[in-house]
């Protein structure tokens, strides 16, 4: 199997709001990174993925499987999910979680979900409902890595988790990749979050997808030149124009190499991208 999640021509449509025609392809082994501002369709998308939202229109295979037929049943045992709305019973405690999961997944891994209750310091006698925000996302995640899943989907998974646990959770989710199988699609608005652990960023907004590129190909085209220097204009993929000068975001390959540009981060470049020509 080549790629996780194949997408093909994705529509769908509520009042007010479309995800249009959304195609996208997770290669096996790699992370991808889902990113967009709020209400740009992050989620959507992950429900259409899991067939928890029925599409308009298009096609999707999840590890080489059509998400609306019968074998897609036994296909979710291998997938982890961490939806942003992560609920559990309200008086359910870390210790019944197990002993659902049990019954719910074939190969539930009580042993590594212990150990990630430990690692997450979460409380084993507490009631869900006295659980922070951070201890809900960090539960769903524990769920979610202990069934041994091959592809892992993340909605917001680290919002809602102070600095050093979403660090070490990105570290975590980065470790599950190094088995050449196992992939992730995850969604953020913290696009520094994705940047640092994803093979590939995909960008909503507005409902379409306008980019889906590899990272590294997105940071070695782009570029940032500071001032007002002549530049050809098929070079130049976005400008601002702020209080301390003017600053153009252009395709290295067709500028001169005597103006001098500057690496830009990927979050540079998307608002460049979204923004195009602004005045600040
Ligand atoms: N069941 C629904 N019925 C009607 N509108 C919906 C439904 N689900 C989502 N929407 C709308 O679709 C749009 C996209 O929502 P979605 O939750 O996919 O965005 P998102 O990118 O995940 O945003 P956020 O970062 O805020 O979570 C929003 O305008 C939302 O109101």
């Amino acid at each position: 199997m080549e790629n996780a999640l194949e997408l093909r021509g994705v529509s769908r449509t509520f009042k007010g709001f479309a995800l249009q025609d959304v195609s996208l392809d997770l290669p096996a082994g790699t992370i991808m990174g889902l990113i967009g501002e709020n209400g740009a369709g992050k989620s959507t998308t992950i429900r259409l993925i899991m067939n928890a939202l029925a599409r308009d229109s298009g096609e999707i295979q999840v590890l080489g499987v059509d998400n609306r037929s019968r074998e897609f049943l036994s296909v979710k045992d291998d997938i982890g999910v961490v939806l942003d709305e992560a609920h559990f019973p309200e008086l359910i405690t870390v210790r019944q979680v197990n002993t659902i999961m049990k019954d719910t997944y074939r190969r539930w891994d009580e042993a590594l979900y212990f150990q990630y209750i430990q690692r997450f310091e979460l409380p084993e006698k507490k009631a869900f409902k006295d659980f922070s925000r951070g201890m809900t996302m960090k539960l769903a995640i524990a769920v979610a890595l202990s069934h041994h899943p091959r592809l892992l989907i993340l909605d917001e998974a680290t919002s809602g988790l102070d600095p050093i646990v979403r660090d070490e959770i990105l570290d975590l989710f980065a470790e599950f990749t190094r088995e050449e199988d196992h992939s992730i699609l995850i969604s953020s608005h913290i696009i520094s979050d994705l940047e640092k652990i994803c093979d590939y960023i995909a960008f909503l907004h507005q409902g379409k997808l306008l980019l889906c590129e590899e990272k590294d190909r997105l940071l070695e085209t782009y570029g940032i030149v500071q001032g007002e220097l002549e530049l050809p204009e098929e070079a130049v993929a976005g400008r601002q124009k702020g209080k301390y000068g003017t600053k153009t975001l252009v395709r290295r390959d067709l500028v001169s190499s005597a103006i001098p540009v500057e690496k830009a981060g990927i979050e540079e470049i998307i608002l460049f991208l979204v923004k195009g020509e602004q005045v600040q």
